[in-house]
């Protein structure tokens, strides 16, 4: 603000000399004072140049600075949020909001410098007006005030929308993603790809149209703050004149200190849209990150952040544990349980039901990736709270149906080389991949063997409990029967326990337990050849 300031005031002084010298010509030529008003003027200049480049190179930084920090909060938000706070607000406005809200803020950083800078200098050439004639500056200050009052008028139907046209991207980026993510469904089918696109000009034509609402009634409003500015002008020499009888001594320079707002008026007026549209993407922001807290458990996983795992356990037990998804359509929301449950360690536990019959909820309860809504969960006779909640999670590793292959090992650092080859060779994939520098060398892979990397994930990480999810309906016959008769005995030797949903029955006598899950109830579990857990 300081170097705005001075800035403008450097830039208002510019005119006062130019001004005085003006109308002093001939006396400053007669006297010598020539040199005296040229240093004066080069002076003014100079420091106008430092200041506002000083200025601008500051308000770059610190703009900057701050998007670096709301990146990384955000980043670090949805990272800490729970999974269900993350359904409900979806990918596409994480996606949105990272990338294009906060590029749009980037962008207006230099504009926003020059907005300040001009609202300074229209502050130092009116005090320059109002000095010389205050009627003068009265009538500006009235229709200045005017203009921007019709603008004021209409920020609502601005900023509504803006949003529309936030709303609407969001869909665009869905649907891009429905394009890209299913590529190969959308060229077998002609009629989705027609649909699709369909969608996608739908989005796109209420987005164009949002926007170009919103950029008539920007241009409109230039075109009245110019009219305006005419106006302040215009009445100069044709109102103030009969107002003040004084005025007529002053008017010459009244008139071009008017002149002299044109400049950073049209600033002001042009920049406003661009700092609306920074402004909405800085709310945007802001309303994304309050959503991301306000639900999340942020708080207390950041006191806790210490404690990074639980290193091993005797007994898992699940005591009335109930979770209800949120209502989203349909006759009602799906739950699963209550839930009685022993997991013991070492114990290979197999899960069987429908689809639909809440399997995968359950195993999101089981590793508190959803919080439970009742009862729950006791780790060695300690109730699993929120804060110890990082650390139960730690006590997993897991490969999902829906699971994501990092190509980088991230947090996996404590591998020889010699024992990822071994697992590499032992899962039939090191003629394929090799793991170099904590990354595999390729992931374009068919999905069975992109499995068996994840599988190799989990295994390098070594941690307690493993969920498999339906891992072995990708494989083959032969590497089937490797993992239920190989994989799995291995990691019981190792002390891991097991939890797996499958369907493959053949193998349902090499659990110590098999539960089944109908309808969100586990409705049935029983021993396997008296071996395994008191459910
Ligand atoms: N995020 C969600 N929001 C609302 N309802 C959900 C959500 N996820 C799942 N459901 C509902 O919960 C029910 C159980 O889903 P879940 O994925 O747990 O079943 P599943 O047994 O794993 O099924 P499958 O064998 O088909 O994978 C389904 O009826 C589904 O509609």
């Amino acid at each position: 603000m300081a170097l705005g300031c001075i800035s403008g005031l450097a830039n208002a002084l510019v005119l006062a000399l130019i001004n005085n010298v003006s109308e002093n010509i001939s006396d400053i030529h007669k006297e010598n004072h020539i040199l005296y008003y040229l240093v004066l003027f080069i002076l003014t200049i100079s420091i106008y140049g430092l200041t506002q480049q000083r200025l601008m190179t500051k308000a770059a930084k610190m703009v900057e600075k701050a998007i670096d920090r709301l990146r990384v909060q955000i980043f670090e938000s949805v990272r800490h949020t729970e999974l269900s706070t993350l359904e409900k607000i979806g990918k596409e406005r994480i996606f949105n909001t990272l990338s294009k809200e906060l590029q749009t803020i980037s962008q207006s950083a230099q504009l926003f410098v020059i907005i300040g800078q001009s609202i300074s200098l229209v502050f130092f050439t009116s005090l320059y007006i109002a000095w010389h004639s205050f009627v003068a500056f009265l009538v500006i200050s009235i229709l200045i005030l005017m203009g921007a009052s019709i603008h004021r008028l209409r920020a609502n139907e601005i900023q509504r929308n803006m949003q529309l046209s936030f709303e609407s991207e969001n869909k665009l980026i869905q649907r891009l993603s429905d394009l890209l993510d299913g590529f190969k469904e959308v060229k077998l089918s002609v009629p989705r790809a027609d649909d699709l696109e369909h969608e996608f000009v739908m989005d796109s034509t209420r987005a164009k149209r949002a926007k170009t609402t919103t950029q008539t009634l920007f241009a409109t409003d230039f075109v009245l703050s110019q009219i305006t500015f005419f106006a302040a002008t215009g009445a100069m020499v044709f109102i103030v004149p009969s107002l003040s009888h004084v005025y007529t001594d002053v008017v010459i320079k009244v008139t071009t200190a008017s002149l002299f707002l044109i400049g950073p008026i049209t600033s002001i007026v042009g920049g406003i849209p661009i700092y609306t549209t920074a402004t909405e993407a800085a709310q945007n922001v802001l309303a994304l990150e309050d959503d991301l807290k306000r639900e999340s458990t942020q708080s207390h996983n950041q006191d806790h952040e210490h404690v990074s795992h639980v290193h091993g356990f005797e007994e898992l037990r699940f005591e009335g544990a109930y979770y209800q998804h949120a209502h989203k359509g349909g006759d009602r929301p799906f739950f699963v349980g209550p839930v009685d449950l022993n997991i013991k360690r070492g114990q290979v536990t197999f899960i069987t039901g429908g689809n639909g019959s809440g399997k995968t909820t359950f195993i999101r309860m089981l590793t508190g990736l959803y919080e439970l809504q009742a009862g729950q969960i006791v780790l060695d006779g300690q109730p699993v709270t929120e804060s110890i909640r990082d650390a139960y999670r730690s006590l997993f590793t897991a490969v999902f149906a829906d699971f994501h292959l990092f190509k980088q090992l991230y947090g996996i650092h404590h591998n020889s080389q010699e024992e990822i080859d071994d697992w590499l060779a032992f899962l039939e994939m090191n003629t394929k991949v090799s793991v170099k520098d904590g990354e595999f060398s390729s992931i374009d892979l068919s999905t069975g063997q992109r499995k068996r990397l994840a599988l190799l994930s989990t295994i390098l990480e070594n941690r307690p409990i493993y969920i498999f999810d339906e891992w072995a309906a990708d494989q083959d016959p032969i590497f089937r029967r490797k993992f239920y008769e190989q994989v799995l005995p291995k990691l019981k030797e190792r002390g891991n326990t097991v939890i797996a949903i499958t369907h493959d029955d053949a193998y349902f006598h090499l659990a110590d337990v098999h539960l089944k899950m109908v309808e969100g109830q586990l409705m049935e579990h029983h021993e396997v050849e008296g071996k395994g857990v008191t459910p």
